[in-house]
């Protein structure tokens, strides 16, 4: 059964079992016969790990959008015709105030063996628009928010196999997200957080550590690429990945 998990930070929610196990494997084999660029293998040879662009081609040592990819493929289109049944999409823009037309446009997957991670970043308002939504597939990692002038105010949520995590607001636009390349993490599931579903209703997981080992994960994120779009000098500062 879906699972909402709303988090304390604003604009910021997850989705548990947002596909079903057989889906998952499905969606690792076609992602495994497609081409993996990174790891020397253009585009982006520079990356130390494996991505696979839809959509559009993002290149990463320009921060560009650079060509534009043709449509997706039905892997692809099949979460998307999901975000728009389970009204994802719609929830999400009649609370900001936008329409259909954000249905995202460009699918990044990235591949993280144990030991790889994500530094501190904000996806860049320039270039994308205003939800940002990462579907995890495989292994489990802890994702950090640390917001970006107050290095104090922060969240760190699970995110588990087969997971939406969905970004949007402040925790879109006010922090900074990352995954840690810690070969072992541990989820402090307590209550104080705000989280009254973060346990799903299971009593007996409250104020418990969960060990996390951390192997293989993929992720797909979604993104809407903005008209006229180009990074900021400012944003050039930040170092992305
Ligand atoms: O792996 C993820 O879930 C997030 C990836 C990410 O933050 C990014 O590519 O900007
Ligand atoms: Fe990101």
């Amino acid at each position: 059964m879906v699972k909402k998990i709303e988090t304390s930070l604003d604009g910021l929610c997850i989705i548990e079992d947002f596909i079903t196990k057989d889906e998952e494997k499905d969606l690792i084999k076609k992602i495994d016969s497609n081409e993996w660029c990174g790891l020397g293998i253009p585009p982006n040879p520079e990356m130390k790990r494996r991505t696979q662009h839809y959509g559009y081609e993002f290149s990463y040592r320009y921060r560009k959008i650079m060509n534009h990819l043709g449509s997706f493929p039905d892997f692809i289109n099949f979460l998307i015709q999901r975000f728009i049944n389970q009204n994802i999409i719609n929830n999400i823009n009649n609370n900001i105030n936008d329409n259909i037309k954000d249905i995202p446009n460009m699918c990044i997957i990235n591949e993280y063996m144990a030991g790889q991670g994500i530094m501190p970043h904000t996806d860049s308002p320039s270039l994308f628009g205003p939800v940002i939504l990462s579907l995890s597939l495989l292994s489990p990692c802890l994702m950090k928010f640390e917001h970006k002038d107050f290095a104090d105010k922060s969240e760190v949520v699970l995110l588990r196999p087969r997971s939406l995590v969905i970004m949007t607001k402040s925790s879109r636009y006010d922090y900074k997200h990352s995954i840690s390349k810690d070969l072992i993490e541990y989820f402090f599931n307590n209550s104080n957080n705000n989280n009254d579903n973060y346990n799903g209703g299971n009593d007996n997981q409250l104020n418990c550590r969960e060990e996390i080992i951390r192997s293989r994960r993929i992720s797909l994120t979604f993104r809407t690429i903005i008209e006229n779009n180009s990074y900021s000098e400012q944003e050039q500062e930040q170092q992305e990945y």
